[in-house]
C-alpha cells in the first residue's frame, strides 16, 4: 500500500492529510541547489549532536536548530533557547532559502505570511525512529508547522488529537512538505524507523527540517 502511493504520486501532487494539513509531494525539489548549500554550511556551523531527554536518555534522532530560536532538551525539559547550548553562541541565521521554502509551502497549504523564527533540523540514521507527539513547546499555536523531508525515504504517522487514536501512514521522500496548521496543529505524528538503504543525493540517512514560530 505504501509503496504503491510512493509510484502513484506525483510531484507538484496535493495530498489531504486533515482538513488543514497537506503533503505537498516534491515541493523542495527546485530548490535542492540552494538548499543543500545551504544545509551543509549550517551544520558545519552548529552540528548535529543527541540532546538528552528530561528522563535522562540520548535522543536517537541526532538535531540542531537554525534561527531566531532553536529547540532544545536536557535534563530539565523541552523548551526553545536563543543559544546553542554546546557552542554557546546564537544559532545560525535561517538561510533565506530556508525561510522562503517555508513561507511558500505553507501559501501553497493556504496559511499566508509563515514567518518561521526557527528551524529544527533532524537527522535519521537507519533504525531511527519518532513517536507520536504534539508539537506544543511553541508560545501559540497560530501559525502551521512546516516539515521538509531529505534523503532517505519514511512512513509518517499523522493521528489524531488522542495519542491513541488511529494514525494514517504517509510516505515521505526527498523533497516532500508536509504542512499542518489551524484545526490541525496539535494532531500527534512522528516517523517509523526509517528503512536501511543510501539515498543518491544525501546518503544513508534522512534529514528532516521542521519549521515552526516558536517566540
Ligand atoms: O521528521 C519528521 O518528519 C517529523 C519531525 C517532527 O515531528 C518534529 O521535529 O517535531
Ligand atoms: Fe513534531
Amino acid at each position: 500500500m505504501t509503496t504503491d502511493l510512493f509510484a502513484e504520486l506525483q510531484t507538484g501532487t496535493r495530498l489531504p492529510m486533515g482538513e488543514q494539513a497537506w503533503l505537498l509531494h516534491g515541493f523542495a525539489l527546485p530548490r535542492m541547489g540552494d538548499l543543500l548549500p545551504a544545509l551543509d554550511a549550517l551544520l558545519r556551523a552548529a552540528p548535529l549532536r543527541h540532546m538528552t531527554t528530561p528522563g535522562g536518555l540520548a535522543m536517537s534522532v541526532a538535531t540542531t536548530s537554525c534561527g531566531v530560536l532553536g529547540w532544545v532538551s536536557d535534563r530539565r525539559g523541552y523548551r526553545y533557547a536563543a543559544r546553542d547550548p554546546v557552542s554557546g553562541n546564537d544559532w545560525p541565521a535561517m538561510p533565506p532559502v530556508f525561510a522562503g521554502l517555508a513561507r511558500d509551502a505553507a501559501a501553497a497549504a493556504g496559511f499566508d505570511a509563515f514567518a518561521p523564527d526557527s528551524c529544527l533540523i533532524n537527522r535519521y540514521v537507519p533504525g531511527t525512529r519518532l513517536t507520536l507527539h504534539q508539537d506544543r513547546d511553541e508560545r501559540d499555536f497560530a501559525a502551521p508547522i512546516v516539515s521538509v523531508s531529505l534523503g532517505l525515504p519514511a512512513v509518517f504517522l499523522f493521528g489524531g488529537h488522542a495519542r491513541s487514536d488511529k494514525a494514517v501512514h504517509v510516505p515521505l521522500a526527498h523533497g516532500d512538505v508536509a504542512v499542518w496548521g489551524g484545526v490541525d496543529r496539535l494532531r500527534f505524528h512522528g516517523v517509523l524507523p526509517v528503512k536501511p538503504g543510501c539515498h543518491p543525493v544525501m546518503g544513508a540517512q534522512r534529514i528532516n527540517l521542521t519549521f515552526r514560530r516558536a517566540g
